[in-house]
């Protein structure tokens, strides 16, 4: 489903990504973990064309998406979140799932505000997600976890055979944490593909059908979650790293 092949993305010196290949099966939940600064999240934005890679291949159900503006990339099935909720605040949250799901360009203007099928679908959504009380309330009375819920939806607006999740339990509560996993499992339970990224190892570990580890911009490791967590080099990488726990789960 999802290829990566060679993926790079330097920052003048840096190489925040080198080399990598990987592939996230489709039906399947693929997590991609590894300390800070692995480069996760750089190779998440070059997959989802909101970067332009510096070198390598992306290739989605076999056709390359890697030249592609990000809408481009929505609209061939591939949705993400991001680590931050990047949402308007003024709108209602009904309204935000609309907008953030809307192809960008100046064709966007002359369409209706939300048409019927928008929000046919924006209600569905929220009703799946148990935030349909929230449909009209105005996003800046939202506590963060239910931005987070929102900012799901709004992923699920475009129909997604594939979803890129960066960090879903990050400052995320316990019990609202248990709900996005829920949800997760739903959505895969009806053969959406899922990417991850994710520090949160017990999540990790009991969520996905394989782990892809980088570290220093490469990866170091892939396989079942029971493997990995055993491979000396991923030990290794994680001890050595600064900020994050080993994987112990
Ligand atoms: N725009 C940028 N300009 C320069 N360097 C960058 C830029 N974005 C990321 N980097 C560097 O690239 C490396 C990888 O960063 P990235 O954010 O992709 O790692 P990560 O694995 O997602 O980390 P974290 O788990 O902390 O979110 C880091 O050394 C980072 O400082």
């Amino acid at each position: 489903m999802l290829e990566v092949r060679a993926l790079a993305k330097h920052f003048g010196g840096i190489k925040a990504v080198d080399n990598c290949s990987f592939t996230a099966e489709a039906g399947k939940i693929t997590a991609l973990i590894g300390p800070n600064g692995a480069g996760k999240t750089t190779a998440f934005n070059c997959i989802s064309r909101t970067m332009a890679p510096t070198a390598g291949e992306i290739l989605l159900d076999g056709e390359r998406i890697d030249h592609l503006k990000p809408h481009q990339v929505t609209r061939r099935g591939l949705s993400r979140t991001f680590q931050i909720t990047r949402n308007l605040e003024d709108l209602t949250v009904l309204e935000n799932l609309v907008v953030q799901s809307k192809v960008h360009g100046w064709r966007a203007l002359f369409e209706p505000a939300i048409t019927k099928e928008e929000l046919k679908k924006a209600e569905e959504i929220l009703a799946f997600l148990n935030i349909t009380r929230l449909a009209y309330e105005e996003t800046r009375n939202l506590s963060y976890g239910q931005k987070k819920l929102m900012d799901f939806g709004a992923l699920l607006m475009s129909d997604p055979k594939i979803i890129l999740l960066d960090e879903p339990a990050g400052g995320v509560n316990p019990s609202l944490l248990a709900e996005i996993v829920e949800h997760i499992r739903a959505l895969n339970g009806q053969g959406l593909t899922v990417l991850i990224v994710e520090h949160n190892m017990e999540l990790v570990m009991s969520l996905s059908d394989k782990v892809v580890v980088m570290a220093h911009g490469e990866i170091i490791a892939e396989g079942p979650p029971a493997m990995v967590q055993t491979d000396p080099k991923v030990l290794e990488a994680y001890l050595g790293g600064t900020n994050v726990e080993p994987a112990h789960a």
